[in-house]
């Protein structure tokens, strides 16, 4: 029987001012959650899977392809990790439309790509009537199903999403949670989801991995979780 490689594995060492990460987690099929108290690490950890970070140490590979080896001087460029990045913000670009924006996620990746189709992603996430307008004239979470349309049709091989919910109110959280449900379910991309809300970690993950002051304190599922 042939080894298949985890989702994601993830080995780092980097120091910033008193700041000391030093994590070592393997990511499974469905959601991990990264879960811990603000400044435990959890972006920091994200930025060095998308390559926007380098760590002083360790590696990071994606199914098996190696993204960051700093022993053996790899590390390769952001563009090119197939990484989905969805963040708290949205970050859309604001002069183009809608339609431009996840278009954008196909620029850097070859026609064959194994992208789902841009009509199924735009049926998926429920855009079709927001494709001509610009992000300024968007709601919190229809931005974040845009975001989220133009994650997906970047091929990625993971997806990274940091606390995609904090700027959506309360009735369209449920809507959003629903729609990474499906992504989860029906696109089968692994996801990497950083929060510090409980409810987020019950619903959607598969593996919880619990971050303190930059270290691994608990792995386990989410119905481990404990209530403190
Ligand atoms: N650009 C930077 N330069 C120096 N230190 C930084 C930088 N960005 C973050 N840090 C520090 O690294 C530590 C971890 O920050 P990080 O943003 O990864 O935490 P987090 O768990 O994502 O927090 P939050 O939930 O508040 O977003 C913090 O002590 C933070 O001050």
């Amino acid at each position: 029987m042939t080894d298949v490689p985890p989702p994601l594995s993830v080995r780092v060492r980097q120091q910033r001012n008193d700041f000391l990460l030093d994590v070592a987690f393997e990511g499974g099929s469905g959601v991990t959650a990264l879960f811990g108290p603000s400044g435990s690490g959890k972006t920091t950890i994200l930025n060095i899977i998308a390559g926007t970070l380098r760590p002083d140490d360790g590696c990071v590979a994606v199914s098996g392809h190696v993204l960051t080896d700093v022993q053996k001087r790899i590390f390769v460029p952001c563009h090119r990790r197939r990484v989905g990045f969805v963040f708290q913000d949205a970050q859309l670009f604001p002069h183009l439309t809608v339609e431009q924006n996840i278009k954008f996620g196909r620029w850097f990746v070859s026609t064959d790509n194994g992208s789902p189709p841009l009509d199924v992603v735009i049926r998926e996430l429920g855009i079709a009537g927001l494709l001509k307008r610009r992000p300024a004239t968007l709601s919190g979470g229809e931005k974040q199903r845009v975001a989220l349309a133009r994650a997906l049709l970047s091929s990625p091989r993971i997806l990274l999403m940091d606390e995609p919910l904090s700027g959506v109110d309360d009735a369209r959280r449920n809507e959003i949670m629903g729609l990474i449900e499906r992504v989860r379910d029906e696109f089968r991309i692994p996801i990497v989801y950083v929060t510090h809300t409980r409810d987020e970690v019950r619903r959607l993950a598969t593996r919880v991995i619990r971050l303190e002051a930059g270290r691994v304190v608990a792995v386990g599922s989410a119905a481990e979780l404990p209530d403190d």
